[in-house]
């Protein structure tokens, strides 16, 4: 990570833990909005105004965080406004690295070698772990958010003046229970996976791995509609859908999350492969990316050997992708 702007050598992609051994997530620094006149958004400060060609998204596909605001860019049919910068899969010791790797890009703005060399490029001082994804503003070369809910967000409202009738994915009247159910399925399922893999303790796992399999069974038993509210789908969908189809590859093993898979739930299968085949969706998931990125973490995978599976989620990646 970087402190004072300056990497520090000790850094390990286990974040931060508690006093009994539990997995703790920072938070976020860079937090401007995009909004459709450049007036400021609910933090941060204003400037940055939804136009063509000005932001590029640097992700990597391995995270979770980072996918949602891909599939965000594709649903809201922001393809040739936003541009897109994919680094290596393979957390190296400083952290994201660019290029080397099939399918992982230079960084075309600054050549940089490492994604840490942005954040202190936005603010020389930064002390924080450089993550992904990092949405920024190439007019004036900053970082305009490293938060993926709000780029989320974001990306929903913030250019409909100039890409229309696209659907919204946070609906007023829904904007509530909206709000209740992402933060269960953050808690019990996006970081509960990372909780229950990155536990250093036996109570820590068990208490999150628990939590992960209460999630995903009461998520089956809601599931009666083609979405998780009905007929309309919303960044709750992408929220779920981004987690579920990193669970049998990575998490299953990985994270030691295998009391059950996401092919044991009839319902939740069917509406992770519904999602995986809504237009676009399918090229913001690589297996491999996620493979390579996932077991490359040192703490966890020691050997760095890549497992040759599963079956099942490469067969339905091979049909996704016709
Ligand atoms: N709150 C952030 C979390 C992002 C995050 O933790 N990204 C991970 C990859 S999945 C990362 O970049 N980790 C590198 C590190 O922690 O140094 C968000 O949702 O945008």
């Amino acid at each position: 990570m970087l402190v004072n702007g300056t990497w520090t050598t000790d850094w390990h992609p286990v974040q931060a833990k508690d006093d009994q051994g539990r997995f703790v997530r920072q938070v976020s620094s860079f937090r401007n909005w995009i909004t459709p006149d450049g007036s400021p958004g609910p933090t941060g400060t204003g400037g940055f105004k939804a136009e063509a060609g000005r932001y590029r998204l640097y992700v990597a596909l391995i995270c979770p965080w980072a996918s949602r605001t891909l599939i965000a860019r594709k649903l809201k049919g922001l393809e040739d406004l936003v541009a897109v910068t994919v680094v290596n899969p393979v957390l190296t010791d400083q952290g994201w690295a660019f290029g080397g790797h099939p399918g992982a890009d230079a960084d075309p703005l600054h050549g940089a070698g490492h994604l840490h060399q942005l954040y202190t490029r936005a603010d020389a001082n930064y002390t924080g772990r450089a993550t992904v994804p990092l949405l920024w503003d190439e007019r004036t070369d900053t970082a305009v958010s490293n938060e993926s809910a709000e780029i989320l967000r974001m990306f929903n409202s913030a250019f409909a003046g100039l890409v229309p009738d696209r659907p919204d994915l946070y609906p007023a009247d829904l904007a509530p229970r909206i709000d209740a159910l992402n933060a269960q399925i953050y808690d019990g399922l996006n970081n509960g996976v990372y909780k229950a893999g990155f536990a250093s303790s036996q109570a820590a796992y068990d208490e999150a791995v628990a939590g992960v399999f209460e999630m995903l069974d009461r998520l089956e038993d809601r599931l009666d509609g083609p979405y998780l509210f009905g007929e309309r789908l919303t960044e709750t969908d992408i929220r779920l859908f981004v987690t579920l189809i990193r669970f049998d590859a990575a998490y299953h093993g990985l994270f030691k999350a295998n009391i059950r898979r996401i092919a044991d739930y009839p319902r939740l299968s069917a509406y992770q492969e519904r999602i995986l085949r809504l237009p676009g969706v399918a090229e913001t998931v690589n297996l491999d990316h996620i493979k390579a990125g996932y077991y490359s973490i040192k703490a966890l995978n020691p050997t760095g050997i890549v497992p040759a599976g599963p079956e099942h989620v490469i067969r339905m990646m091979e049909l996704a992708r016709g």
